[in-house]
């Protein structure tokens, strides 16, 4: 397997499957990535491949760091070191904080914050000693920015991912290897339902969702070699929301 090799994860659908397509058109191989259905992953890949990119794909649970760190240790040590990661992959459980569960704190935490410490860790000594820069790229939200009512698990797991890469930013930047944030407003996927969208419409000045093409094509600038000056930077795309 020769070229830049790139994990989307999360990249089974939404905003993850966007930036999957936008890297395989930019000729990077793509590591396709999700929780639960392999099958639907080895189709995503192989469709990226037949029409002239390159993929392929990886299944792990992200909030299990013991699952991340054997699959993606496996995967460098059959295929070689990463060029970049997009640590997409998230999830939420709204409810107001009175009620808000113990599970659905620790699900929210463990999913979208550990995660930045079980998918990234494993990857980047291996892209240090590669000496061929890189390319980091993490999911925070406009929530984790201002903070949104019923959304303070998901604010506070956001919120963490872009301290985290702004410390990884300072870290990793002599070694020519970016760690950006991209921070999303509403963007229409299976995430958000219809009661949200009609509340959230009111917000945005743009008045309209986003696009996960939309936000692929940040992502997909962020990782060009044309980015190579940007680091520790968190860059909003929310129809003006904040
Ligand atoms: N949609 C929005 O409005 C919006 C806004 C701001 C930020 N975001 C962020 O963008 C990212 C993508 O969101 P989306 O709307 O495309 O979500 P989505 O629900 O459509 O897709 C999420 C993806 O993450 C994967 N995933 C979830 N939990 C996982 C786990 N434990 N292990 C492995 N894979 C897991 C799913 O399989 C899926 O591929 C998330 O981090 C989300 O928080 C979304
Ligand atoms: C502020 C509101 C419209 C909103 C922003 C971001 C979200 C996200 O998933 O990151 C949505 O859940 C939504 O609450």
């Amino acid at each position: 397997m020769s070229g830049r090799r790139i994990l989307v994860t999360g990249s089974s659908r939404g905003i993850g499957l966007a930036i999957a397509e936008a890297l395989a058109q930019d000729g990077f191989h793509v590591v396709v990535h999700g929780r639960r259905d392999a099958t639907q992953l080895q189709e995503i890949a192989e469709r990226l491949s037949s029409t002239g990119g390159s993929a392929s794909w990886l299944q792990f649970d992200i909030a299990d760091r013991e699952a991340a760190k054997a699959a993606l240790e496996n995967e460098i040590e059959a295929n070689g070191a990463f060029y970049g990661v997009v640590a997409n992959a998230g999830i939420a459980r709204d409810n107001a904080f009175p009620a808000l569960t113990s599970e659905e704190w620790d699900g929210v935490i463990h999913t979208n914050l550990d995660s930045f410490y079980n998918v990234i860790h494993p990857l980047v000594m291996p892209m240090v000693r590669a000496r061929k820069g890189g390319r980091i790229v993490t999911l925070s939200s406009v929530s984790g920015i201002a903070g949104n009512r019923g959304q303070v698990n998901y604010s506070a797991a956001k919120a963490g991912i872009i301290g985290a890469t702004k410390a990884l930013a300072i870290e990793l930047a002599s070694r020519n290897i970016t760690v950006n944030c991209v921070a999303p407003g509403l963007i229409e996927t299976d995430m958000i339902d219809q009661e949200l969208l009609d509340e959230a419409m009111k917000m945005i000045p743009a008045k309209r969702v986003g696009k996960p093409q939309e936000v692929a094509a940040l992502v997909r600038f962020l990782c060009s070699d044309a980015a190579g000056y940007i680091t520790r930077q968190v860059i909003s795309i929310n129809g003006g929301m904040v």
